[in-house]
């Protein structure tokens, strides 16, 4: 028996974009679940796109790094709570702050391999709605409770209950292997890598005013759909300049005798959700879609941050990016010079930063500032875990349409767990 023959790889198109204006946790969508941030997002691509047809798109991928049980599979509820056909399949992924950008890789996958025409990809988190758990000790008892065949021997489990049981397990914004904060180890990797605190107010000062402009010129008109009140991201604050960054207290205090990291140079607790179109090119032509842009690369890489020097920078938590760009670039035959774009997600500034120099001592040449993040990123935006791959891919693809010129993008995404996601968007 002959095997079916390997399918050609095609071109992945991006189509566009939609996400919610990001809040900042415990307002205004404090009330808002994953599920229906992520429907806004959704039916907002559904509505420009017309995907309200059966069939219209193969599959929804999606993912949230704070999850509840009950969302179990979230992509799929959020379907079914949507204007897309109820009979689109969708599945949950995770890769803590790259989900959204390695949804949209999996879903690229399926279509470059002509195994789906188009599809849906992105992510949702909420800080504000984060599950809280039983703790262990109450956990136990309770499934003793339900194990018990008697009523005696329940009510002799559920007695064991003191009030110290009540006390609920809160997801923590840390590294379990370490205990550490993402903060305190983005502080760590920033000591090691000699970045200042003139250089992070800086980078966190052009985040606002980059993002400012570009709402300011209507960028986010097709890319942002409003939802409970909100227009634009909370977060953002145009009156952000370097003088007034500079006033703020540090907060995560192991980066030496003077800490450099303040909420101002770090993202603050987000709620969100974001999502792209994918496409093949006969799937965009034949509805008369001119693609943004084309999905050409990826790579993703692991630091292994628990046995490694921490300390040393090399291996920091956040650092995996410092070795997916430049095996992503070989791998694509191509060099930093080669980009006219660069996307660096900027989960604290001080992480960017090193980033940027962890390139420089692997040999590639420093990024031009002026291509760096040119319509703002996460310091400004704020950054609900796994929307921020989705809303990065949907701004850069735009940036890249916008030129009117071919040109190419990068898109880097350093995620807990020691992991880095990256990407290549072109337009010819
Ligand atoms: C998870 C992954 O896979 C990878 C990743 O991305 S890692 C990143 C994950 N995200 C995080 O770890 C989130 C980190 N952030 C935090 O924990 C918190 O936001 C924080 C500890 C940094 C700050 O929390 P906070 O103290 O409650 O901040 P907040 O009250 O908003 O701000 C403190 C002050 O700075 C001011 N401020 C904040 N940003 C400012 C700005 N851009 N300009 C001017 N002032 C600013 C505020 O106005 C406030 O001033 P007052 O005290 O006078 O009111």
């Amino acid at each position: 028996m002959s095997t079916l023959e390997p399918a050609a790889v095609r071109r992945v198109a991006v189509i566009g974009g939609s996400r919610v204006p990001f809040a900042r946790s415990d307002g205004p969508y404090a009330t808002a679940s994953n599920q229906e941030m992520l429907t806004a997002a959704l039916d907002g691509l559904v509505d420009r796109y017309g995907l309200e047809r059966p069939g219209a798109v193969g599959e929804f991928v999606a993912g949230a790094v704070l999850k509840h049980s009950r969302d179990f599979n979230l992509a799929r509820g959020t379907v079914l709570g949507s204007r897309l056909d109820a009979r689109t399949p969708a599945y949950d992924i995770q890769q803590a702050c790259g989900t959204g950008l390695q949804a949209v890789v999996a879903a690229a996958n399926k279509i470059a391999l002509g195994q789906t025409e188009a599809a849906v990809a992105g992510g949702s988190d909420t800080a504000s709605d984060a599950p809280l758990g039983v703790n262990d000790d109450l956990r136990k008892l309770l499934l003793e409770a339900r194990r018990a065949t008697s009523l005696g021997a329940r009510l002799k489990a559920l007695a064991k209950v003191r009030p110290g049981h009540l006390v609920p397990d809160v997801p923590r914004n840390a590294e379990p292997r370490t205990g550490l904060s993402m903060g305190e180890h983005a502080a760590v990797t920033a000591r090691a890598w000699g970045v200042t605190r003139e250089a992070q107010d800086e980078l966190a000062a052009t985040s606002h005013q980059r993002l400012a402009a570009a709402y300011e010129r209507g960028f986010f008109q097709d890319l942002v759909v409003p939802f409970r009140g909100l227009a634009r991201d909370q977060n953002l604050r145009p009156g952000s300049t370097v003088e007034k960054l500079a006033t703020l207290k540090p907060v995560f205090g192991v980066d030496g005798p003077e800490p450099t990291m303040t909420a101002g140079n770090s993202t603050p607790l987000t709620d969100g959700a974001a999502v792209v179109l994918l496409a093949s090119e006969e799937w965009a032509e034949e509805r008369g879609l001119e693609p943004l842009a084309y999905l050409t690369a990826h790579e993703t890489a692991a630091v292994d941050f628990v046995h490694g020097d921490v300390a040393d920078g090399e291996d920091g938590l956040l650092m995996a990016p410092a070795y997916a760009v430049p095996r992503m670039l070989e791998r694509a035959g191509l060099g930093l010079d080669d980009f006219d774009l660069v996307e660096v997600h900027e989960a604290f500034a001080s992480q960017v930063l090193a980033t940027l120099a962890a390139w420089e001592k692997r040999g590639l040449p420093p990024v031009d500032r002026a291509r760096l993040n040119v319509a703002g990123s996460s310091l400004a935006t704020g950054h609900p875990f796994a929307a921020t791959g989705a809303r990065i891919v949907a701004t850069l693809a735009k940036l890249l349409a916008e030129r009117d010129a071919p040109g190419r993008g990068l898109i880097s995404i350093c995620a807990a767990g020691g992991q880095g996601v990256t990407a290549v968007l072109e337009r010819p």
